[in-house]
């Protein structure tokens, strides 16, 4: 699907990192139809949010699951053929080349799409250093979208900041999909590498991931709101 083919309002997706499932109904009754498209990662998921991810695509919601696979390739081909079954759109797994090859043979033939993550918004080039890598965080995400192209891979998670930069690599094969959003005065918390919506699509990214600045503000419909039009003022 190429860019201009994405609705603008499935471009925001909003992350459900919530402790259970009531919390997570409430929300997604609070942001109704401003929201078409959710995540569901650790803490949802491992709170009995996986059956709610099967509910929101039967609902005609579109549905990211966030489990970052990593694990030999075998155990990830299975989970992901488990995934497949819920009807999700997004998976992620980790961008190392024997899980993005497993994971994409085993969701060929279904409806889910794989997105590799390159380097987390967290991370800067200390951490990455910390962690034992040679590389800086721009050369380690570049690096990694080639390996996930070449594998078939459908999507890179990467801040916006590369936004730009992975646009040149990939084309418009690969969909981008961006976490590290911060709307203009918002709190960063543990993100390292920020955005706002608009800089964020001006870059170039298909997808913006948005937890907190929507689940923790006084009214999320409100500023899920916000982030839709400063999206849909930067398409334009
Ligand atoms: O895979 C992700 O979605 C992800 C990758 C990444 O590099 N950074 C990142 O923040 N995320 C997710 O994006 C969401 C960002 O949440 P907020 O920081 O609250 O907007 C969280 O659910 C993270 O798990």
């Amino acid at each position: 699907m190429q860019p201009a083919d994405i609705a603008a309002q499935d471009r925001l997706i909003v992350a459900l990192d919530l402790p259970g499932v009531t919390e997570a109904e409430a929300m997604i009754a609070r942001l109704g139809d401003s929201v078409s498209f959710y995540k569901i990662g650790y803490q949802l998921a491992y709170a009995g949010g996986l059956p709610l991810a099967q509910q929101l695509a039967k609902s005609g919601k579109k549905v990211f699951v966030d489990l970052k696979l990593h694990d030999i390739g075998n155990t990830v081909a299975r989970g992901v053929e488990s995934v497949a079954k819920l009807g999700a759109t997004f998976l992620t797994v980790h961008a190392y080349p024997q899980t993005m090859k497993a994971a994409v043979e085993a969701r060929a033939g279904s409806g889910l799409k794989i997105l590799a993550v390159t380097v987390l918004t967290s991370y800067d080039d200390g951490d990455l250093h910390a962690a034992g890598y040679r590389l800086n965080v721009s050369d380690l995400v570049e690096a990694r979208a080639q390996q996930a192209q070449v594998l078939g891979v459908d999507g890179l998670v990467s801040s916006p900041e590369e936004a730009a930069a992975l646009r040149k690599i990939v084309g418009h094969q690969m969909h981008l999909v961006t976490p590290g959003i911060r709307p203009a005065g918002a709190a960063t918390g543990d993100q390292k590498r920020i955005m706002t919506p608009a800089r964020a699509i001006a870059a170039g990214a298909d997808y913006l991931v948005v937890g907190r600045p929507v689940t923790e503000a006084a009214d999320p419909k409100a500023a899920a709101d916000a982030i839709q039009a400063e999206i849909e003022q930067a398409l334009a």
